[in-house]
C-alpha cells in the first residue's frame, strides 16, 4: 500500500514571548507514516503532545523541526512543516479536513451555511450543497430547529456535531479527528462511527486522537501511544 503521509522527526516548541522566552516542548523527534485509506489512532496522556502533532500536520501550528511529507492530489509531494500559505489553503479547502471538539464560529453563518461552505468550497453548487448539509445534520441528529440558527448558543455536544458534520460532509483524501467523539453520548457516537466507516470505504486516510478507547479499538487500523515524549505502535 502507497504511504500518504510520513511524519519525520516533527518538532514543535512554544516560545512563551510573555514568560521571558520560556520553551515549552509540544512534541519531539516524532515519526511516523500512515498508509492510503488508512486510520490510524493515537492515544496518550493529557498533555502528551497529542493535539500539537495534529495540529502541526494541518498547520495550525508551525513545525519548529521535522518534515510532514503528504503526497496531494494538487502537488504531488508536499512537505507540510514547510509548505506555502497558499498551498495550505488549497489544501485545507480540498484535500485535509480537521475536525475539533471546539467550534470555531463565524459571525453570522448559520448551521447549515457553516456545513454546506465545506462543499462549496471544494466547487459544489450551492443548491446541491444546502441538501448535502442538510442530510449530514439529519445524520449527526442536529436538531431541524436549529439548523438556519446562530451556533453561538449551541451546548457543547451540538457544536461537536456541528464541527463533526462540516468536516464529515466531504470526502477529503486525509481527515484529522482530535477527539471526535468528546462530549458526545452514545447514540451520537454511532452516528460517527457510522460516517468515520462510509468515508473509510471512500478511501478517506483517517488520523484519530481518542481517550475512549472502545470507541477508538472499534474504527481504527492501527494505534499508537504517545507516552513520556515517545510515540510507540501498540498491537
Ligand atoms: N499554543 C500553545 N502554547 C504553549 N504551549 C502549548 C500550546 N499548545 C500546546 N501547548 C503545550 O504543549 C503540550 C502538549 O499539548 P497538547 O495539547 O498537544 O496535548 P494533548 O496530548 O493533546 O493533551 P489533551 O489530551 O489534554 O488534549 C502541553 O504541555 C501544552 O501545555
Amino acid at each position: 500500500m502507497d504511504t500518504l503521509l510520513r511524519v519525520d522527526a516533527l518538532e514543535k516548541t512554544f516560545l512563551m514571548h510573555q514568560f521571558d522566552e520560556k520553551k515549552i516542548t509540544g512534541c519531539r523527534n516524532i515519526s511516523f507514516s500512515v498508509n492510503e485509506g488508512e486510520f490510524l489512532g493515537i492515544t496518550g496522556p493529557s498533555g502528551s503532545g497529542k493535539s500539537t502533532i495534529i495540529k502541526c500536520i494541518y498547520r495550525t501550528y508551525l513545525p519548529t523541526g521535522g518534515h510532514i511529507y503528504y503526497q496531494s492530489d494538487l502537488y504531488g509531494t508536499v512537505d507540510l512543516a514547510s509548505a506555502m500559505d497558499r498551498q495550505m489553503i488549497k489544501l485545507r479547502q480540498t484535500e485535509i479536513g480537521y475536525v475539533s471538539q471546539f467550534l470555531s464560529i463565524m459571525p453570522r453563518t448559520t448551521a447549515l451555511e457553516f456545513v454546506a461552505e465545506s462543499l462549496l468550497e471544494m466547487g459544489e453548487d450551492e443548491a446541491a450543497a444546502r441538501l448535502r448539509a442538510e442530510d449530514m445534520l439529519a445524520h449527526f441528529h442536529l436538531r431541524e430547529a436549529l439548523w438556519n440558527t446562530y451556533p453561538k448558543t449551541f451546548s457543547g455536544g451540538e457544536k461537536l456535531r456541528l464541527n463533526l458534520a462540516r468536516a464529515m460532509v466531504r470526502k477529503t483524501r486525509l481527515l484529522l479527528l482530535d477527539e471526535p467523539t468528546a462530549s458526545l453520548d452514545q447514540a451520537s457516537k454511532e452516528t460517527v462511527k457510522e460516517r468515520i466507516h462510509e468515508l473509510k470505504m471512500a478511501g478517506t486516510t483517517m488520523i484519530g486522537i481518542f481517550h475512549d478507547l472502545d470507541f477508538m479499538e472499534s474504527v481504527v487500523d492501527r494505534t499508537y501511544q504517545l507516552q513520556s515524549g515517545i510515540l510507540k505502535e501498540v498491537n
